[in-house]
């Protein structure tokens, strides 16, 4: 049988998401800081531990099957990959920033600037969409100290706490893009079915993720009103408890409102709350 191949980042933001995420899918390898290929042992694919940087040209060309890259770095290479589904994590936005005690208040007066950055490309894009004429001078890391340092007068880098800008003195100002870690392939690939196998696995770790699973008990006659506020994967399932009388609600409740709707749910007279974390949801 054919071996596929996914290619994740050696080490850096990305690495530690990635590994997590493919451990969870319930595929088993080595991770040593060592490793550059790890075979997974009960499934056929090896893992290539890269540079993000390769990442979407090794995929592009065929070299790995599938990838997990930010989508900065897809932009920035302009390889041809496919997206095939974004995965929640390395949520970061690439964004212009200058000087706090800079004369530049609106994006027409980077026109003439400096601008230092690792993504010349995506910058150089966003800057001709603008009508902007600056000169981006591309450095490999760093960034934020280089306006401190006299070499630009500004930056176009990543964000996402902001606390690197903050720490040296620069404010954002301007979005250019947000990015968050995607898995990628190519197109007319001839392991079709392999990787819609992990990527259906990858699918039911992330829908899992989203999700909480919760029992309560409620008296029959607050059962509906309890059920109205349940949305459920289907019908909730309704069990009667050893006291007369009694039923046990077994549901599964998003996260994203999760609280809320908890609070809801014992106005209505639910009791007992028992939430307990998913590890797959199987559609
Ligand atoms: N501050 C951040 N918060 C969240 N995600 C981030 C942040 N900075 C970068 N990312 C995302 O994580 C990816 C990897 O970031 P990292 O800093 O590890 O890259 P790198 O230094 O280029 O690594 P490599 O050694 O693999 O080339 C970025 O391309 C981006 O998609
Ligand atoms: O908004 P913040 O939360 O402060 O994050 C932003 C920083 O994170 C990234 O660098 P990273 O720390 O990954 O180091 P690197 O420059 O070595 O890639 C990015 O290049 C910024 O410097
Ligand atoms: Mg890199």
């Amino acid at each position: 049988m054919k071996t596929l191949k996914i290619a994740i980042q050696k080490s850096g933001r990305l690495n530690e998401k990635s590994v997590e995420l493919l451990k969870n899918c319930g595929l088993n390898f080595e991770n040593y800081k060592s490793s550059l290929i790890s075979p997974v042992s009960n499934f056929p694919l090896e893992i290539l531990f890269l540079r993000d940087d390769d990442i979407p040209e090794y995929v592009q060309d065929g070299i790995a099957d599938l990838g997990i890259v930010g989508e900065n770095v897809i932009q920035e290479t302009e390889v041809k990959v496919s997206y095939l589904q974004r995965l929640g994590f390395g949520k970061c936005s690439l964004k212009i920033a200058v000087p706090n005690n800079t004369g530049i208040e609106s994006i027409g007066q980077l026109n003439g600037r400096s601008i230092a950055t690792t993504y010349p490309v995506i910058l150089g894009k966003f800057l001709k969409e603008q009508n902007i004429v600056a000169d981006i001078r591309t450095i490999s890391g760093s960034v934020e100290i280089s306006p401190g340092l006299g070499l630009s007068d500004a930056i176009c880098d990543l964000v996402s706490t902001g606390g690197t800008l903050k720490s040296n003195g620069l404010k954002p100002f301007a979005d250019v893009m947000s990015s968050e870690a995607v898995l990628i392939g190519r197109a007319g690939s001839e392991n079709e079915d392999l990787i819609q196998e992990l990527i259906q696995r990858i699918q039911s770790v992330l829908r899992a993720k989203e999700t909480k699973y919760v029992v309560l008990n409620v008296e029959r006659d607050n059962l509906q009103a309890v059920i109205a506020l349940l949305p459920g994967v289907k019908s909730p399932s309704v069990v009667p408890l050893a006291e007369e009388g009694w039923v046990a609600v077994h549901t599964v409740i998003p996260e994203r409102d999760f609280w809320d709707r908890i609070s809801q749910l014992k106005q209505a007279g639910a009791q007992g709350i028992v939430v307990m974390p998913i590890e797959k949801i199987i559609l």
